[in-house]
């Protein structure tokens, strides 16, 4: 890559210039008005550190543990569907970037390389994200398939029955062309993201077709009777949710409004944080993503009780930018500024970035 960006921002600028505007769109867009995607940034906008002096910063150590995973950054890959609308290896270079950083890479269901493709790249932990199909056996067929590849958890997304209503996709009557397909699912279950037509999204009227929206907690018992995996809810916004995810033994909760891209108005995942820490309390861990740009937030979130965040669109910025040095490069970005955020605000471990390393201000300066 030519030209390496000094920040996360830089590599959405090479981004920019790399992707058609509907594949831009695709990537950038949320639901409906986008108050959710703009407030997610607001929240780490609220946010003050609290440093502490004379500590000895000669160190700084990043490492973390999460559901057996050991990570060398907490900072990891959200799912994301369809790499190759990025890079055209796709999920393998994201693959080779997040074994480079040391950082988790969770595969999205709709990825356009295979599993075992994903997993002969990967030299650090990744996870599987499912979204519950109406037909269950290739959900059956997923996991085993995951477990024998060396798959370290399942991510069941939860905020998903429907797609969000996503205007610039519906606009641009956005639908995958032939080249880039999800190469994990039978192409007659997937015929539909294919078509286009005017002033709807392919994607979304795939998702109707393919999701199931009748999913309740009574279910989850059918997948964890499928698999030994950890299992883990991506979406859980409120107390409420957390409590039911721990009494149903999901392993693991990631707090997350979907990047914005579902429930328009869906709180700020920095400000939902707090609840669901204090509804599990302690009892699995919880992860974070949704407007995290760098290693400061990192910082803010794990000081609210997070024990990792994901990053959505960056890392596809850094995909399109320079395949897997590009993701490497985005991810390495965010750990450094993490580390050194840590130096500068005493805390020389992630144990030591608690609640007392912050404070959320009323508005966002
Ligand atoms: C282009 C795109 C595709 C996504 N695809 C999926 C997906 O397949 N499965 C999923 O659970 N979440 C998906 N998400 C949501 C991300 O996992 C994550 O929650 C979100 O991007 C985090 O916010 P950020 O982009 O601000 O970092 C997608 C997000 C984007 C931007
Ligand atoms: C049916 C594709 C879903 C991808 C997704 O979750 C997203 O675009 O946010």
């Amino acid at each position: 890559m030519r030209g390496v960006p000094g920040t996360v921002e830089g590599y959405r600028a090479l981004a920019r210039g790399r992707l058609g505007g509907e594949v831009w769109d695709f990537f950038e867009g949320g639901a409906e008005s986008e108050r959710t995607v703009g407030d997610n940034r607001r929240a780490f906008g609220r946010v003050t550190l609290r440093p502490r002096v004379l500590v000895d910063v000669s160190r700084c150590d990043t490492a973390v543990e999460v559901l057996g995973a050991r990570l060398r950054t907490p900072v990891g890959v959200a799912p994301t569907a369809y790499h190759r609308l990025a890079h055209p290896d796709g999920e393998v270079a994201t693959a080779q970037g997040a074994g480079a950083a040391g950082a988790l890479f969770v595969v999205s269901i709709y990825a356009s390389r295979t599993i075992e493709d994903v997993a002969a790249a990967a030299t650090s932990p990744w996870w599987l994200q499912l979204y519950w199909l109406r037909r269950r056996d290739i959900l059956a067929d997923l996991v085993a398939r995951a477990a024998a590849a060396g798959c370290g958890a399942v991510v069941l997304t939860v905020d998903a029955p429907r797609l969000g209503r996503r205007h610039r996709d519906a606009r641009n009557g956005f639908a995958l062309g032939p080249g880039i397909r999800a190469a994990n699912l039978d192409s007659a279950v997937t015929a539909s993201a294919h078509l286009p037509a005017a002033g709807r999204s392919a994607l979304a009227a795939h998702a109707v077709e393919a999701v199931d929206p009748s999913v309740t907690w009574s279910d989850l018992a059918w997948l964890r009777a499928r698999s030994d995996l950890p299992l883990v809810l991506k979406g859980v916004l409120t107390a409420q949710d957390a409590a039911l995810a721990v009494d149903h033994g999901a392993d693991a909760v990631v707090v997350s409004n979907h990047g914005g891209r579902q429930l328009d108005r869906a709180p700020a995942t920095l400000d939902a944080l707090a609840e669901v820490v204090a509804a599990v309390g302690g009892a699995i861990p919880v992860l974070l993503d949704g407007g995290v740009r760098g290693g400061t937030d990192a910082f803010a979130a794990l000081a609210l009780g997070a024990r990792a965040v994901l990053l959505g669109r960056p890392a596809l910025w850094g995909l399109a930018a320079g395949g897997a040095a590009g993701v490497a490069g985005v991810l390495d970005l965010a750990t450094e500024e993490l580390a050194h955020t840590m130096a500068l605000a005493g805390r020389p471990d992630l144990a030591s970035i608690d609640g007392s390393a912050v404070r959320l201000r009323a508005e966002a300066r």
